[in-house]
């Protein structure tokens, strides 16, 4: 789905992201862990486009990320940040729709049918009934994360790229946002690629990890070969235990200091 081979990116003097080899197969779930800094937003913003490297390529389904339209690639890929919309004035159902954009002509009117039907759906599946006429900027930060992950599921993408975007969630939302994240993922084939701090919901959730340190990639592979207290150490200097989750079989931390306690 995506292959990123020998990318390098560089701000003024800094090079943020020092020949960086991925690939992604569709329908795969990627986590981007790492340190503050480590390059992990750079990268994600090389993915959507908004950047381009200075060495190296990035495809997508085949095709070099430069030669797709703004159009065309927004019918691909879809961006959500960790606040993924202001408190701005506009109604739920008017943002929603606002993801129709790869789908509109130049006079905004929807080129094929089911527009409605399908913003009814996202509706239901997110739980937005009854917002739907309410301006963003009286909702709840979990409720406007919600409004932002229907307008990106409005855009219908084949890969999703999230930035950080349960940083402002409590744990009822976070638990929530990734649940919903991850069943239409699940449903759709959708290939999702986000930036996650917490690694124990990244452990949940991800079918596999990057782990970026110092603008390179100094590991990857499937939660239970990452989450690991020698790797999670090297990345954060940090020290930790790792236990299996009951329900799920996959590692979680518990944090530590030196003595133990
Ligand atoms: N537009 C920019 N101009 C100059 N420097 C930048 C720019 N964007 C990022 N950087 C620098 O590149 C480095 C990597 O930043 P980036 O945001 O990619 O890291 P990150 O891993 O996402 O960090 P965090 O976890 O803190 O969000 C940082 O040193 C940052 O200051």
């Amino acid at each position: 789905m995506i292959h990123v081979q020998g990318v390098c990116k560089t701000y003024g003097r800094q090079t943020v992201l020092k020949g960086v080899d991925w690939h992604v197969q569709r329908g795969e779930f990627w986590g981007i862990i790492g340190p503050n800094g480590s390059g992990k937003t750079t990268l994600l913003n090389l993915l959507s486009g908004v950047e381009r490297p200075e060495a190296g390529d990035i495809s997508l389904v085949g095709k070099s990320l430069p030669s797709y339209g703004r159009k065309a690639l927004s019918r691909k890929l879809a961006v959500l940040q960790q606040d993924g919309l202001p408190p701005m004035a506009f109604p739920v159902r008017q943002v929603l729709e606002m993801g129709r954009f790869p789908f509109q002509n130049w006079r905004g009117q929807e080129t094929g049918d089911g527009a409605a039907a399908l913003l009814d759906e996202i509706v239901n599946r997110l739980d937005l009934q009854g917002l739907e006429n309410k301006p963003l900027h009286v909702l709840s930060g979990g409720q406007r994360q919600r409004v932002a992950l229907g307008k990106v599921m409005a855009q219908q993408p084949e890969v999703v790229l999230l930035d950080e975007p349960t940083t402002y969630l409590d744990i009822h939302y976070q638990m929530q946002f990734m649940e919903l994240i991850s069943s239409w993922q699940q449903a759709e084939q959708l290939t999702v690629i986000a930036v996650m701090h917490d690694l124990n919901l990244a452990a949940l959730y991800c079918d596999k990890l990057l782990a970026l340190r110092e603008g390179k990639v100094v590991a990857r592979g499937k939660p239970s070969e990452i989450i690991a207290p020698e790797i999670v150490k090297s990345l954060f200097e940090v020290d930790s235990y790792a236990v299996m989750h009951p329900d799920r079989q996959v590692p979680q931390l518990l944090l530590r200091n030196e003595h133990g306690i």
